[in-house]
């Protein structure tokens, strides 16, 4: 018998969202496995798009799920995770409802099918809808404290598509070619979806994506002819290729053979130089001197829960404080290394302030380090540092412009 186009989709989508809530992957470990026997990209674009949009409103979906039984579903019930992909696919995806029943109660075969139908259709008669904005997990929103109101409006939508250029003078330029905006010198903005790999100049190596939030902190490092950085933790190279397109001569340290194998094929494609070193810093004594050390150092990632909406369910108060321990092993390390004049700058893509203004505040209270407060003009579109000097950036912030992810960054100089 033919199988109902769609189902493996929702299958996997289903597998995606079990990995996340019961086993604490991330929705890229969970992939390999969940997408296996989804043919074609249209089909696991839509599993992803339906886990993804699951996870982003999951709060606001059990809410509505809740209004329609009678008695609680538990978290990990099984009707409860269908009713989910469900909801978001009628209410976030814009499929019928009808579509959304015949591929949904497949995925209960053997189980409470009409309990599943019942409450879907009830909901769908009281033609409910979403929120505005997505509410946060109580774990997250108690973290987040007075940000989480600012940062949720900015998690509505998947971000859009930001490019680095290696000739940050051809941003108006390419831009326009491209058709998308501009947002800083080297910067362009393009709408969610855009196939990066069938964009001009791909091969030719003009440019790499990278968040606008993440192009802050090589930048903090300013111009680099004539300079050498250490970058830290350096893989995939985002930040290495900005580095050595400032002039830097850069050596990219990480202890991941795999991602520096992803550094090494960005090297190529842009034309970029850097010396690469697979060692574990924590182990490592560098044998040359630097002017400037980039610690963007391995975080709990929560800043890029715009494309990455499973970090709201899955990172806890043990895995920060875990995190928070390595970062501050690493910080020891690449201060040891700095001599007079040389600069640090610490970054992380994650919104815990544990991972970021508490760490600015021990490195303050514990080594001997001039702080280099960053000022207004160091920032593109329009952002401020805080009062300390340092980078905070948040998803609902720039929201006129559809946002930018979570990152820290802070900058210190040994003194002379
Ligand atoms: C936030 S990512 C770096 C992203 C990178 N800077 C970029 O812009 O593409 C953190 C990196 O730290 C690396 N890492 C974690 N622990 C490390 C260690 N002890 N020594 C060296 N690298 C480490 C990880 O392999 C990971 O690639």
């Amino acid at each position: 018998m033919a199988k109902t186009p769609g189902i493996p989709a929702r299958r996997a989508a289903l597998k995606l969202l079990d990995a996340v809530m019961r086993r604490g992957e991330t929705l890229e470990q969970a992939e390999n496995a969940a997408l296996k026997g989804v043919d074609g990209p249209a089909d696991r674009a839509l599993a992803r798009a339906i886990a993804g949009e699951t996870l982003r409103w999951l709060a606001d979906l059990d809410a509505l799920i809740d209004s329609a039984t009678r008695k609680r579903l538990p978290d990990d019930a099984k009707p409860r995770m269908v009713l989910r992909l469900m909801l978001a696919q009628a209410l976030r995806l814009g499929t019928p409802p009808h579509a959304v029943v015949a591929t949904g109660l497949d995925l209960l075969a053997g189980g409470p099918r009409r309990l599943a139908h019942g409450v879907f259709s009830t909901l769908m008669k009281r033609e409910v809808s979403l929120p505005d904005a997505p509410t946060l997990p109580d774990p997250v929103r108690a973290r987040w404290g007075d940000r989480a109101e600012a940062i949720a409006p900015g998690l509505v939508d998947p971000p859009e598509v930001d490019l680095s250029l290696r000739q940050p003078d051809e941003a108006a330029e390419r831009a326009l070619a491209m058709g998308g905006v501009s947002l800083a010198r080297g910067h362009i903005r393009l709408p969610r979806g855009t196939p990066i790999d069938r964009l001009p100049s791909f091969d030719e190596g003009a440019w790499w994506v990278q968040d606008l939030a993440a192009q802050i902190a090589p930048r903090l490092l300013g111009e680099g002819v004539g300079k050498r950085a250490l970058d830290l933790c350096a893989a995939p190279g985002g930040k290495t290729l900005a580095l050595a397109a400032a002039g830097w001569r850069v050596t990219a340290l990480d202890i991941s053979e795999k991602r520096l194998g992803l550094l090494r094929e960005n090297l190529k494609r842009t034309g970029l130089e850097a010396e690469i070193v697979k060692a574990d810093a924590l182990a490592y004594t560098p044998a040359k001197r630097f002017d400037a050390i980039l610690l963007d150092a391995p975080c709990t990632a929560t800043g890029t829960c715009r494309r990455h909406p499973d970090v709201l369910h899955r990172v806890s108060e043990r895995q920060i404080g875990e995190m928070s321990e390595i970062q501050q092993s690493l910080i020891h390390r690449a201060i040891e290394w700095m001599q007079p004049g040389c600069v640090l700058v610490y970054a992380v893509c994650s919104l815990e302030a544990e991972e970021g203004e508490a760490q600015a505040r021990w490195i303050d209270a514990t080594f001997d380090l001039e702080p280099m407060p960053v000022s207004a003009d160091e920032l593109p579109a329009k952002l401020r540092p805080t009062p300390e000097g340092w980078v905070r950036t948040h998803p609902g912030e720039l929201a006129e412009h559809g946002g930018l992810d979570g990152f820290f960054i802070a900058r210190w100089r040994k003194p002379v």
